[in-house]
């Protein structure tokens, strides 16, 4: 039986029945993948980094709405150097003078690393190929990358050319490589890139075919590798396809010893890195993506998220993400877009939890790893990662753990309390810290949005410290004889002076006898305290949580006193939590 209705949804029996969308979803078709019953790869496991190729330089500076200049591509160029990529494609030098400029630059200035390899991307053109390389005359080792569409569609829509015909410009295009790197590069350690372009749309068999003619022509032997880039130039289908067809091509290419796999996955349906990580368990040997995943349309593959996945595995990256700020402000500046807050590793939000229960969880977990890096008299940083909602230590990508909990509406004791201990020093127990997250809550509440550290602090004093009516400690005596204390203080009350004294059996509680007979009774329920620093002027905290009042009208509440004299502290705690019970 229908009961309501709402936005395209229907309510059968307590039970929402979802409604056919208006959009033309018939328009589209799903993926055919390849056959392959047998496949091995989701029994494997990454164990070891792949050999990386950044092509920040090339598929991410094409796709962006300013291209880089060249001093900003010099900037991208040492950034990934500096990270340790090892291949790096720098370009597509037939594309524009600035692209060609670049990388004479890096040849005649002498900025490649000799364990550096860059890579420049051409179609299967001979006026392209031949500029290409003249681009690398007198560079050390560089390693041509031709490609040529495979796709059906591609064939037919945008080449008019049908299988062998697309073959013959794949050998055609190889032969014009080697012959015009006999040219221009005798002196210089060549290598070949082969990319069958749109590889996922390109029925496998005849992805193996062109790259094998490919090989022919190339001839790969010892020393003469030659790399198959297998692209997801669209990304079109679940990752396991992807894994799949890569499967399938290892099964089938010839000499397979002497070629190097690799990966070019797009991010069409978000599913890039998914894709990547089940190709590398397909036996790939090498991936190629972006920083932070720039590249044509939603991106390449992001080698961020990709080696911090393999790091946070325990597995070494091989590249070094230790200091991720300035790595995501160095790409930020050089393609002019901002990487989002909540980018996988990198994002201003990742490592930030505003939930209560997150952050109480966080909390618990800091403390348990201080604990036991404390017990092995070691740092927290030294011992195995463990804690909840953090996948990593922030510590290790350069963030502080300061700014791992930040307050907002959503926010519960557990994140005031940790940065009250943190930023403040102070230790807060347990029922304060219910006390004064309501305090917080209430100020989210009202003002709406974040409160910083700065902010906890001003609440947190002018709660607990910002009183002085109607009670003040202006000053006291306090003398103790066998056990036996006695204190003569002098207080004001509403503005006017007037000793008070009383008797107990410890400072605090003369002083309690002493606030009862000056109209204020007292009763303390708990008592905590700790030093703030160290040193001979060293500052105490003291909490009690008092009943003020008595009768009907009694309330339990907390104060907080801070002086360098413990005793001080704790009286002043008395006079906050009296003060505080007036106000509220
Ligand atoms: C998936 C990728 O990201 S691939 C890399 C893509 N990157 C780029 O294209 C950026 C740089 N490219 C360019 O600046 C230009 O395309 C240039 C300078 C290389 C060539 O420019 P133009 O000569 O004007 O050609 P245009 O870009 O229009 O290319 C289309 C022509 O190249 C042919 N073509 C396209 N790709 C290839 C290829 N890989 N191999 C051979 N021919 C190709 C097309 O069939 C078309 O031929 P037609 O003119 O006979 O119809
Ligand atoms: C040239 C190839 C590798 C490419 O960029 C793609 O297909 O996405």
């Amino acid at each position: 039986m229908t009961t309501s209705t709402t936005f395209g949804t229907r309510v059968q029996s307590g039970v929402p029945v979802q409604q056919p969308s208006p959009m033309p979803f018939h328009r589209y078709k799903a993926f055919e993948p390849v056959d392959v019953p047998d496949r091995t790869w989701p029994s494997k496991k990454i164990t070891q980094a792949p050999r990386w190729l950044s092509t920040d330089l090339r598929d991410g500076n094409q796709a962006l709405i300013d291209p880089m200049t060249v001093a900003r591509k010099l900037k991208m160029f040492d950034l990934l150097v500096s990270m340790g990529y090892k291949e790096i494609e720098v370009g597509f030098p037939s594309a524009s003078q600035t692209d060609f400029d670049f990388v004479r630059r890096l040849v005649v200035e002498d900025r490649i690393p000799d364990d550096v390899q860059i890579s420049v991307l051409t179609q299967a053109r001979e006026d392209l190929i031949s500029r290409t390389a003249e681009s690398l005359v007198g560079v050390k080792r560089a390693n041509i990358h031709m490609y040529n569409a495979t796709a059906e569609m591609f064939r037919r829509v945008v080449f008019g050319i049908d299988e062998a015909q697309c073959i013959a410009m794949a050998t055609r295009g190889t032969e014009m490589v080697m012959k015009y790197a006999e040219q221009f590069l005798g002196e210089t350690e060549f290598g070949y890139q082969y990319s069958p372009e749109i590889f996922t749309q390109t029925p496998t068999d005849f992805a193996v075919e062109v790259c094998n003619a490919v090989a022919d022509v190339w001839q790969p032997g010892p020393d003469r590798e030659i790399i198959f880039n297998l692209p997801a130039t669209v990304e079109m289908s679940t990752p396991n396809t992807y894994a799949d067809q890569i499967e399938y091509f290892i099964r089938n290419i010839r000499n397979r010893e002497f070629v190097a796999v690799s990966l070019h996955p797009h991010n069409d349906r978000g599913t890039a890195v998914a894709a990547s990580e089940l190709g590398m368990m397909a036996g790939a040997d090498r991936v190629e993506g972006c920083l932070f995943g720039h590249g044509e349309r939603t991106g390449n593959v992001d080698l961020v998220t990709l080696g911090m996945n393999l790091y946070s595995q325990g597995i070494d990256p091989k590249i070094d993400f230790s200091d991720m700020d300035e790595i995501r402000r160095t790409v930020e500046y050089c393609t002019g877009l901002p990487v989002h807050p909540r980018h996988p590793y990198a994002g201003d939000l990742v490592y930030t939890a505003f939930s209560g229960s997150h952050q109480d969880a966080i909390k618990k977990g800091l403390e348990a790893l201080e604990k036991k890096a404390a017990s092995e008299g070691v740092s927290p940083h030294e011992i195995a990662w463990e804690a909840p909602y953090l996948p990593i230590d922030p510590f290790d990508v350069g963030r502080t753990y300061e700014a791992v909990i930040r307050v907002n509406s959503q926010s519960g004791k557990g994140g005031m309390a940790y940065i009250m201990k943190n930023d403040h020093k102070m230790d807060l127990p347990r029922r304060l810290q219910i006390e004064f997250s309501r305090v917080v809550q209430q100020h989210t509440d009202a003002a709406g949005g974040e409160v910083s550290p700065e902010q906890m602090w001003q609440i947190f004093e002018k709660e607990y410290f910002g009183d002085h009516t109607p009670l003040e400690l202006l000053q006291y005596k306090s003398e103790a004889d066998n056990g036996h204390y006695s204190v003569d203080a002098v207080v004001r009350v509403n503005g006017v002076e007037r000793p008070a004294g009383g008797e107990g059996n410890g400072p605090l509680s003369a002083f309690v006898d002493a606030l009862g007979a000056a109209g204020f009774p007292v009763r303390v329920l708990d008592y905590s305290e700790h030093a703030l620093s160290s040193g001979g002027d060293a500052l105490a905290a003291a909490y009690v949580e008092v009943e003020v009042g008595d009768g009907d009208d009694a309330r339990v509440l907390w104060g907080v006193g801070r002086h360098s004299s413990i005793v001080t502290a704790s009286m002043k705690a008395v006079i906050s939590a009296i003060n505080r019970a007036d106000r509220n």
